[in-house]
């Protein structure tokens, strides 16, 4: 029976494929074109984005069958195919499309409409297999797609995230399709699928609302070697408008250039400095008080409550920057207006004068040729407006401008504060004399801590000039990663549990609509900041205006290695209980107990059968901070790795070293927790004595 279903699913993904080519020839036919005008441009835009959609789409084209209790049959693929019958049903359901919802989520209690959900697996252009799920009999365990779930489970790891759009799983496609309009926690413990649920739901997100397209998602995780190995997941599913960074890395032009104490990146992560910065920055704005100008060798005095009027007015609302050309505008008008209206009591005071001597010659008052009371010479409204134009371009009054109100690099003004324990004194009142001595005593490069406070710093201060924007055309990506104000559709957070409450405040700063999901385990969080509950970490940001969501379910981690984790979440002061393993390994997880001298010795050997016996997949080692080093030197062809190092990462099999070493760093019963956890198959701890 099998082997019919075989050929008769090897049939459809040959028209598929054929299908597929054709589409794409036909695309690359109008994509030849060049665009005459803006309606056009967006159009051959959005051909291209599905030409390089189909280009991709070739391994996995087609991986589900949807067979209706009514006897309808529709295959689920990684795009959309319509056939050349426009009106009729599509030849292939895209995975994101509503119609396609069912292969997630349908289940023998709630069936949707199916009598029969079937995963067809395939190797190329070639169908290897089926997997069948009738839908009318009983409940089963929950699983959709067991079968096919548990072979990609047990899969070797090739370092690299893939997707798993043939096998997600209802509660997390629950997330993937959530409505996007407001802030979306997702708590899951490892393994539980948070980093492929975020990456999915780009992609959904991306498919459903072209919105989101044309403004780029932004993608941020905690370093550089986890994007890299979730690198390959979007473009894998065709998705382009995604900038992905680590908060280090959002600023352009920005570098970190040191590691900064625990104690520092603590106090640095606080939401007081918001306030703080805005305090400073307010104090950096000239004060009111009259303006002396000279304009055409003659001096022209701005009242002080003339400047106190147009200060006000230009700096409400507005950033540092913004406020000085606005108010600078405005000086070009008043100094205009004074300008003219100067010349006009020189005029009068000369006519009354010529009226006295007139006077004095018995002559009377009647107008003279060129000295009448219409007061000629009088500038006209269009010859204050071009006088204003002069002062605009002026030299001389942009350095007046610039002396008064100067411009202000970003950089520089946060050095200023920190550098200055009066300063900061005066603008964070809520720090200690001790903490203010020890930020004060940094040294002038950038640690990670000082990233988000320049971000703010150089929000509250603003572009210099308007219109840096730039041109027109090229990838949306690209647009958005060079500019430090770019407005993103929608922000993903993964290990959102580490942000401390000023890197919050630059993730909101990128997406006011506060499109965001933030994926992570507060059981995780190693950071410095001492948060233990969602509530309280976002709390500063968000308030309690943001939704929760959950995954349960361990796809990662076998049973056997994820019973050693209860007691070590106890220790860490975990209120919450591990995720559920979906399956087991078979494998029990080992120890070895060693002396401090026979350790890089034995974890040498023990790497060398660990990569004998997983040839073909990964092997990652865990270790204390301070012993890093050391193993790294001996133990060649596998990542080193502390505990933060690891986060997020997964190899088939994990050599934890030293257990008790990782777990007395600071928040070691997380960073133990999370180094227990890397495996989907084999874990040895190797256990220093002496
Ligand atoms: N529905 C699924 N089908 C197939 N594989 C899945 C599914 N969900 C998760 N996985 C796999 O389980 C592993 C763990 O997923 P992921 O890294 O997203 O978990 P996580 O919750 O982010 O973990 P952690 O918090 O430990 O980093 C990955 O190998 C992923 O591909």
């Amino acid at each position: 029976m099998h082997r019919n279903a075989v050929h008769e699913e090897q049939e459809f993904l040959d028209l598929a494929t054929a299908r597929r080519a054709e589409l794409a020839d036909l695309l690359r036919a109008e994509l030849s074109h060049d665009a005459t005008d803006a309606l056009e441009q967006s159009r051959l835009r959005m051909l291209r984005r599905r030409h390089e959609e189909l280009l991709r789409a070739s391994e996995g084209l087609v991986f589900g069958r949807l067979d209706g209790a009514d006897g309808s049959v529709r295959h689920v693929g990684r795009v959309g195919l319509r056939d050349d019958d426009e009106s009729a049903e599509p030849l292939l359901l895209d995975w994101r499309a509503p119609a396609a919802r069912p292969f997630y989520t349908a289940t023998a209690v709630d069936r949707q409409g199916l009598a029969r959900r079937r995963h067809i697996r395939t190797t190329g252009s070639v169908v290897i297999g089926v997997d069948d799920e009738p839908l009318d009999g009983a409940a089963t365990a929950g699983l959709v797609g067991e079968g096919a779930l548990l072979a990609a489970l047990g899969e070797r790891r090739t370092g690299h995230m893939s997707t798993v759009i043939a096998t997600l799983q209802r509660e997390q496609d629950d997330i993937i399709r959530a409505a996007a309009t407001g802030p979306l926690i997702v708590q899951g413990g490892p393994g539980t699928g948070k980093t492929v649920v975020a990456l999915h739901r780009v992609a959904y997100l991306l498919f459903t609302h072209q919105r989101m397209a044309d403004q780029a998602v932004l993608v941020l995780g905690p370093s550089p070697r986890f994007l890299d190995y979730i690198g390959q997941v979007l473009p894998a599913l065709g998705e382009t408008a995604v900038v992905s960074a680590t908060c280090d890395t959002l600023l352009p032009g920005v570098r970190v250039g040191r590691e900064e104490s625990r104690r520092l990146a603590e106090i640095k992560g606080r939401a007081l400095w918001q306030p703080a910065l805005e305090r400073y920055v307010t104090s950096l704005l000239p004060g009111a008080g009259k303006l002396k100008l000279r304009w055409d060798g003659e001096f022209h005095v701005i009242a002080a409550a003339t400047v106190a009027q147009a200060l006000a007015s230009a700096v409400r609302g507005r950033s540092y920057h913004r406020a000085r050309t606005v108010f600078a505008e405005q000086l070009h008008q008043i100094l205009a207006a004074a300008v003219a209206e100067q010349r006009e009591t020189l005029l009068e005071q000369m006519e009354e004068g010529y009226e006295d001597i007139l006077a004095r010659f018995g002559k009377a008052s009647e107008p003279a040729d060129g000295h009448g009371s219409d007061v000629d010479g009088v500038l006209s409204e269009e010859e204050v407006e071009e006088l204003r134009d002069r002062i605009a371009d002026s030299p001389a009054i942009a350095r007046f401008v610039e002396a008064w109100w100067p411009t202000r690099d970003p950089q520089q003004a946060l050095r200023d504060l920190l550098a200055d324990p009066a300063r900061l004194a005066r603008f964070a009142p809520e720090l200690s004399p001790e903490e203010i001595a020890a930020v004060t005593a940094e040294p002038p490069s950038w640690s990670s801590g000082d990233i988000p406070l320049l971000d703010a710093v150089a929000d509250l201060l603003g572009e210099v000039a308007a219109g840096t924007a730039s041109p027109p055309g090229g990838p949306v990506a690209e647009h958005a990663r060079r500019q430090r104000g770019w407005v993103y559709g929608h922000v993903v957070i993964d290990e959102a549990q580490e942000l401390s409450e000023m890197q919050w405040q630059m993730v909101l700063r990128r997406c006011p609509s506060r499109s965001i999901t933030a994926v992570g385990d507060i059981d995780q969080a190693e950071a410095a900041h001492r948060h233990t509950s969602w509530a309280q970490a976002v709390e500063a940001a968000l308030g309690d205006r943001w939704t929760a969501a959950e995954l349960t379910v361990c796809y990662r981690t076998p049973r056997e290695v994820m019973d050693l984790t209860g007691p070590v979440l106890a220790r860490a002061g975990s209120h919450n209980t591990p995720p559920r393993a979906v399956r087991s390994s078979g494998i029990a997880p080992w120890r070895l107990t060693v002396t401090v001298d026979e350790l890089a010795g034995a974890a040498a050997e023990a790497v060398h059968e660990l990569r004998r016996r997983w040839e073909g997949g990964t092997v990652g080692v865990v270790a204390p901070a301070a012993r890093v080093e050391e193993l790294q030197a001996v133990l060649t062809g596998v990542p080193v790795l502390t505990a933060t190092q690891a986060k997020g990462l997964e190899w088939d099999a994990t050599l934890l070293i030293d257990p008790d070493g990782i777990a007395a760093e600071p928040r070691g019963w997380n960073g133990l927790y999370v180094a227990l956890t890397r495996c989907t198959q084999e874990l040895g701890r190797l256990v220093p004595t002496g």
